[in-house]
């Protein structure tokens, strides 16, 4: 079995603030895209990973990969993003060899994802689950609200929840049939999961990772720095 990991790249990361898009920004003095496919390259069940950059981009990544040594005997491409998140998603996959039959979804955005979710997303696909996200329990209340109004309308039970993160693992035919049958760009899916939840295929939670939070906004940057440090002192990297 071959896995592949896409790594859409191409926001320009509007809630961070103004600047470079999101995906090129230093975490560390290294952007935070090199920690995202170094997260992924660590797992020694990736052996590809495309990266799907900014459409007017492709040259400055390619650049930017060159410069920061990523590990030998693994096969890094570069392909240019779309308008969205789902678009982006889409562009990688049209770039994977025939030969790859579990994938992975992965947000540049998650640059701090811990090796051991890697592999138990991979772990838990090629045992036999078509759909699998890392998910973590929520410790705040979730309420449901009229956006007309901003009225309550209701709490789900929040034992019952899970915030998913990425790497999100397919396989193939499953993602594949997702971004090709669902339509209006994924119905409003925030994520790949939710696309292939609209096939009705089933789709399975494995523990996340605190470490794997998404850089969105500027408090998020503080956190990532703070947890890089931490693992740099201890971990040496
Ligand atoms: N057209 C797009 C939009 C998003 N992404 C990627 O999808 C991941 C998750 O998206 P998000 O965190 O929302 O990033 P941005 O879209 O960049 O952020 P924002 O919504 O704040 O602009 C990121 O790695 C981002 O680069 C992408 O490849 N192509
Ligand atoms: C895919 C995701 O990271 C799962 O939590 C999330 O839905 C991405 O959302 P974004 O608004 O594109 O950052």
């Amino acid at each position: 079995m071959s896995t592949a990991a896409v790594i859409p790249a191409a926001g320009r990361g509007v809630r961070l603030g103004p600047g470079t898009p999101k995906a090129l920004r230093s975490l560390g003095g290294i952007p935070m895209l090199v920690h995202a496919v170094r997260a992924m390259t660590r797992s020694r069940a990736v052996s590809l990973v495309v990266v799907v950059a900014p459409s007017d981009g492709v040259a400055e990544v390619q650049a930017m990969l060159d410069g920061h040594g990523l590990p030998e005997g693994k096969d890094i491409r570069i392909v240019a993003g779309g308008e969205t998140r789902q678009e982006s998603v889409r562009l990688g996959l049209a770039a994977l060899p025939e030969d790859v039959d579990i994938v992975l979804v992965h947000d540049a955005a998650r640059p701090l994802v811990p090796v051991e979710i890697v592999d138990a997303v991979v772990a838990a696909v090629r045992d036999g689950a078509p759909a699998v996200v890392p998910g973590l329990p929520l410790a705040d209340t979730v309420k449901q609200i009229d956006p007309g109004t901003n009225v309550v309308t209701g709490t789900p039970e929040r034992a019952l929840l899970r915030a998913v993160q990425t790497p999100q693992g397919f396989r193939r035919d499953v993602l594949a049939t997702a971004h090709a049958t669902v339509p209006g760009d994924g119905e409003g899916a925030t994520d790949d999961a939710g696309m292939v939840e609209r096939t009705g295929v089933q789709v399975v939670v494995v523990p996340g990772h605190e470490e794997a939070f998404k850089v969105t906004r500027p408090l998020d940057l503080v956190l990532a720095e703070a947890v890089l440090a931490r693992r740099r002192a201890t971990d040496g990297f």
